[in-house]
């Protein structure tokens, strides 16, 4: 930095190198150097810089650490200004927005789906009674044992490499995690099953990116804004205000879909509809409860929260309060 002429926020996005905050993983590389090349792609050099977090070098259940804990630090790095953009998997940011910090960009969504990786390519339908699958957190958990297959649910963590581990040693016959991740490190070949919402809703914001920085930075956002994809955008937005208008966190059993699909009004025009789906289940699967709408992506955090709103009436709360009260450790 120049110290005799201090300059604006302004003038150094035009001339300085975008230093982009990730975690050290192959899965957080990976993201945030989509949205560097994208970023030099646009004209705007840009370059990683690598935060540790405590999550990378914990090994207990996430809700022990904390939640959020993969996220504090990228944040604190932004906020003491050793980075200018922070990448994260929108879906492990915690519902409430820090007031200093904006999601200026969300890149285009990869397929938010579950995934299955089973021994023998197996699929769901196909593990005998008592398989042993691995997943820790409780939307996974719930819905696998509402699916009444006499599953074996055990819990599991680690990065996804050291997940897969689980199933080339036989450890496990099975594990469910986001299809993204595979995606993004190339691994799409693990995955013997993707698994349908009728089945398996996923968590919300699932396979999104959000690309954050300070809020008094306008000349970035403006730059970031380049990346934002508005239909993953409005998607992401709905299943967010679903999770917080039902107050849960990412921790929680539920889970939300929302997708803009094409529809034809009377006079055969075609246009956009957000389709939103949630749903709220009970830790030990005995129970669960689905809702969904349908209406403009303009509104479409009202629409995730009319979506909330239905499942509440439904009795999404004490379904909840019964899942909080079982065990602590989850990890979504
Ligand atoms: N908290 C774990 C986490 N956070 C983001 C991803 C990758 C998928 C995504 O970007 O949603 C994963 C792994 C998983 O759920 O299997």
């Amino acid at each position: 930095m120049n110290a005799a002429a201090p300059s604006a926020p302004e003038t150094e996005v035009a001339r300085t190198t975008l230093r982009i905050g990730t975690r050290g993983s192959l899965l957080a590389t990976t993201q945030a150097g989509t949205v560097r090349d994208a970023l030099i792609a646009a004209g705007h050099p840009a370059e990683l810089v690598i935060i540790t977090t405590k999550g990378d070098v914990t090994a207990g259940p996430v809700q022990r650490i904390g939640v959020g804990v993969f996220v504090a630090e990228l944040r604190e790095a932004l906020l003491a200004g050793d980075v200018d953009v922070a990448v994260h998997s929108y879906k492990d940011l915690p519902t409430v927005q820090p007031a200093d910090l904006v999601v200026a960009a969300v890149p285009p969504r990869e397929d938010p789906r579950d995934a299955l990786v089973a021994r023998d390519g197996l699929v769901l339908g196909e593990l005998p009674p008592g398989s042993k699958v691995g997943t820790s957190a409780p939307r996974r958990r719930a819905q696998l044992r509402a699916l009444g297959l006499g599953l074996d649910i055990q819990p599991l963590r680690g990065n996804i490499d050291t997940r897969l581990g689980k199933v080339e040693s036989g450890e496990l016959d099975a594990i469910v995690i986001a299809r993204a991740g595979l995606s993004r490190i190339g691994r799409l070949d693990a995955i013997t099953e993707s698994l349908e919402p009728v089945q398996m809703l996923p968590a919300p914001s699932q396979g999104a990116l959000a690309v954050e920085c300070r809020a008094d930075n306008p000349a970035l956002i403006a730059v970031l804004a380049e990346l934002d994809d508005a239909a993953s955008r409005a998607a992401v937005v709905a299943e967010r205000a679903l999770l917080a208008e039902l107050e849960a966190g990412c921790t929680a059993p539920v889970g939300a879909i929302a997708e803009v699909v094409e529809s034809i009004d009377d006079d055969g025009r075609v246009f956009d509809e957000l389709s939103v789906r949630g749903c709220a289940a009970a830790l030990d699967g005995s129970d669960s409860i689905r809702a969904s709408a349908v209406g403009s992506p303009a509104h479409a955090e009202e629409l995730g929260r009319a979506v909330a709103r239905e499942l509440l009436d439904l009795g999404a709360r004490e379904l909840m309060v019964a899942a909080d009260a079982e065990d602590g450790s989850s990890d979504d």
